[in-house]
C-alpha cells in the first residue's frame, strides 16, 4: 500500500486510561494509514470506546502519545479533533427532529453561514459520496439510514482525514450496509482513514484492510482481517469461537398471550400508529417479530408492556383474561417481563448502582419488606446475574452508567430471564454485544423458551430471528403480517414482507 516512509496518519503509543475500578485502557498501541479501513475488534468492555473518546477528545488519556500526521499532538476536546481533520459519527445520533438536515448541520458550524449556501454543500457532498440526502427535509420525515447519512455528511463536511465509525450498521438493512461500505471504500481511495468499530465479524473481514484486537483493555493482536475466518477472529477476540447455539423443534403449548385487533393512533406527531395487530403467543414458543427499525416495533412494545395507557381492555389477553388496561407493574406481577430496546434511560438508570436497579423489575416481597428495601437481597441478586452473564462490572455497586454499551445489555437481559417471566417481551437482545455474549444470551432465552416461556423477540437481525424463533412474522408501517414456522419462512419471503408486501403468500401463514 503506501511505502514505509510515509508516516502514519495516527499512532498511538502506550495509551493509558484509568478509571476509579478498571483500567479500561492499558498501554495501547495503535497504526493508522493514510487510505487504511481499520477495524477494532474486542468483546464488550474491552476498551475500544474509551480509546476512540480519546481519539476524539471526548476522554483525556493519563499516558502514552499521541502523534497524528507525524507530529505529536494533545486532543483538548472534540472541536480540537475537528480541527486536526478527525470526524466522528456516534452509534447514537444527535440530531433534533423538528429541524431540517441542513438546520441540524448548521448548528455544529461557526455561525455565518447562510442555510442555502449550507444546503447547497451538503447537497454537493452527498452527490459526491453517493449519499441519497436532501438536505430540505425535516429530520422526523427521515429514516434511521437516513439520519445516519446526515451523520457522515456532517462529518465528511469537516473534510476528515480520519473518520471513525463506531457500530454504523447495527441500524442499517443489508442494502444500506452495502450502500455504506460503497461510501466508505470511496473515501479510502481517496485517502481518507477510517476507523471502524464493529462485533460483526463478517463486516469487518469484506471491508476492512487491517484490524486490532482489544482484550481487557491492552492489544492482544494486530491482523488482516481478509486473512482470517470468522472462526479465527473470534479466536483472536474472545480465546475461543462462539457456541453454537442449539434450537430443537418442539410443539408450542396453549396461547398465553393474545393481541386482538390493537389499534392505536400516534401518540406522538414522529409516532407510528398501530394498525390493527392481531397475534397470538404459546407456552414455549419463540414467535420472532421481523422489520426495519421505525416501522411500528417501540409503539407496539409499549402497549404490550402497559407504558401506553391508551389500550382497550379487550385488546390484550393474559390467559384469555382482558388485560389491556393494566399498568406496566401489573403486568409484571402477574409474570410479563420487559426488555426495552434503550438500555440506559427506560431498562436502567445510570446513576443508580446496579444493585438499586434491580428494583426496577424485582419490586416483590423478596426485595421489598414493610415498605423497606432489603439491600443485602438486592446486592446478592444483582452478584448472582453479574456472574453468571459474566458481566464485567466493579460488583453490584457499580453505577449502571459506568458499563460498557454491551455489558450493561448483559445486564439487562440478566435481570429479566432470572425472574423467569412466563411472557417475555424483548427487543434488540443482542444490540452492541460481542458475538459470544449474544450466543449466550440467544441460548438464555432458548432455555427459558424450554421452561415454557412465551417470548415475543423483535429484532432486527434477520439471522438471529431466523436462529432462535420457532415463528416468524413482520412489522411493517405498524401493522403484522400473519405468522409462519420459521422453517417455512425464506430470508427472501422475509425481506419483501418487510416492505409491506404480505397477501396470501404463504397457505401455512396463521392470522
Ligand atoms: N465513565 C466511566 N467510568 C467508569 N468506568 C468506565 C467508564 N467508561 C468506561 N468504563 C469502563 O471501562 C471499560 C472499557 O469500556 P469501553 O466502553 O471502552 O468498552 P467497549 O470495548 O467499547 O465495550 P462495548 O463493546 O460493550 O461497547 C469497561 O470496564 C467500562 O466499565
Amino acid at each position: 500500500m503506501e511505502p514505509d516512509s510515509t508516516p502514519a496518519r495516527l499512532a498511538l503509543r502506550g495509551i493509558t486510561k484509568q478509571y476509579p475500578t478498571v483500567v479500561a485502557n492499558d498501554n495501547v498501541d495503535l497504526t493508522v494509514m493514510p487510505g487504511e479501513i481499520h477495524a477494532i475488534l474486542g468483546e464488550n468492555g474491552a476498551g475500544k470506546s474509551t480509546l476512540m473518546k480519546i481519539i476524539y477528545g471526548v476522554t483525556r488519556p493519563d499516558a502514552g502519545r499521541i502523534v497524528w500526521n507525524g507530529d505529536d499532538v494533545r486532543i483538548a476536546n472534540p472541536a480540537a479533533a475537528r480541527q486536526l481533520g478527525i470526524g466522528m459519527v456516534f452509534q447514537h445520533f444527535s440530531l433534533f427532529d423538528t429541524l431540517t438536515v441542513a438546520e441540524n448541520i448548521s448548528l455544529g458550524l461557526p455561525a455565518g453561514h447562510s442555510i442555502a449556501e449550507l444546503e447547497q454543500r451538503i447537497a454537493q457532498k452527498a452527490a459526491q459520496y453517493g449519499l441519497d440526502i436532501e438536505p430540505q427535509r425535516h429530520v422526523h420525515t427521515l429514516s434511521v439510514g437516513e439520519c445516519q447519512r446526515v451523520e457522515i455528511v456532517r462529518a465528511l463536511l469537516g473534510e476528515p482525514q480520519l473518520l471513525i465509525l463506531d457500530e454504523p450498521t447495527s441500524v442499517l438493512t443489508p442494502q444500506a450496509v452495502q450502500a455504506l461500505f460503497q461510501t466508505l471504500r470511496q473515501l479510502a481511495s481517496e485517502g481518507c482513514s477510517i476507523l471502524y468499530i464493529s462485533h460483526k465479524l463478517d463486516e469487518i473481514r469484506e471491508l476492512c484492510h487491517a484490524c486490532t484486537v482489544m482484550r481487557g483493555g491492552r492489544v492482544t493482536g494486530v491482523c488482516d482481517p481478509r486473512q482470517e475466518s470468522e472462526a479465527s477472529l473470534s479466536r483472536l477476540m474472545i480465546g475461543s469461537e462462539p457456541p453454537a447455539v442449539r434450537h430443537a423443534d418442539r410443539p408450542a403449548g396453549e396461547v398465553v398471550f393474545s393481541v386482538r385487533g390493537l389499534t392505536l393512533p400516534r401518540a406522538h406527531p414522529f409516532a407510528v400508529p398501530l394498525e390493527n395487530i392481531s397475534f397470538d403467543m404459546h407456552e414455549g414458543e419463540i414467535l420472532g417479530v421481523a422489520g426495519v427499525s421505525g416501522n411500528g416495533q417501540q409503539e407496539l412494545l409499549a402497549a404490550l408492556a402497559g407504558e401506553d395507557r391508551r389500550v382497550a381492555r379487550d385488546a390484550l389477553l393474559l390467559d384469555g383474561r382482558p388485560v389491556g388496561h393494566t399498568s406496566p407493574s401489573w403486568r409484571r406481577n402477574h409474570g410479563v417481563g420487559f426488555v426495552p430496546e434503550e438500555r440506559l434511560g427506560r431498562g436502567a438508570v445510570p446513576d443508580l448502582s446496579l444493585a438499586q436497579n434491580m428494583l426496577l423489575s424485582h419490586q416483590n416481597r423478596q426485595t421489598v419488606r414493610r415498605g423497606f428495601v432489603r439491600r443485602p437481597v438486592l446486592r446478592s441478586l444483582a452478584g448472582g446475574i453479574i456472574d453468571r452473564f459474566r458481566v464485567k462490572a466493579h460488583g453490584p455497586q457499580a453505577a449502571a452508567g459506568s458499563l460498557s454499551g454491551g455489558n450493561l445489555q448483559k445486564y439487562i437481559i440478566g435481570r429479566e430471564v432470572t425472574r423467569r417471566p412466563r411472557v417475555l417481551l424483548v427487543a434488540q437482545p443482542t444490540w452492541g454485544v460481542d458475538v459470544g455474549a449474544a450466543a449466550q444470551i440467544r441460548a438464555e432465552l432458548l432455555a427459558l423458551r424450554d421452561a415454557g416461556c412465551s417470548i415475543l423477540l423483535i429484532s432486527e437481525e434477520l439471522d438471529e430471528l431466523f436462529e432462535i424463533s420457532d415463528r416468524l412474522m413482520v412489522i411493517a408501517k405498524g401493522r403484522v403480517s400473519p405468522s409462519l414456522p420459521t422453517r417455512e419462512a425464506s430470508l427472501d419471503l422475509i425481506g419483501r414482507w418487510m416492505s409491506g408486501l404480505w397477501t396470501t403468500e404463504t397457505p401455512h401463514a396463521e392470522a
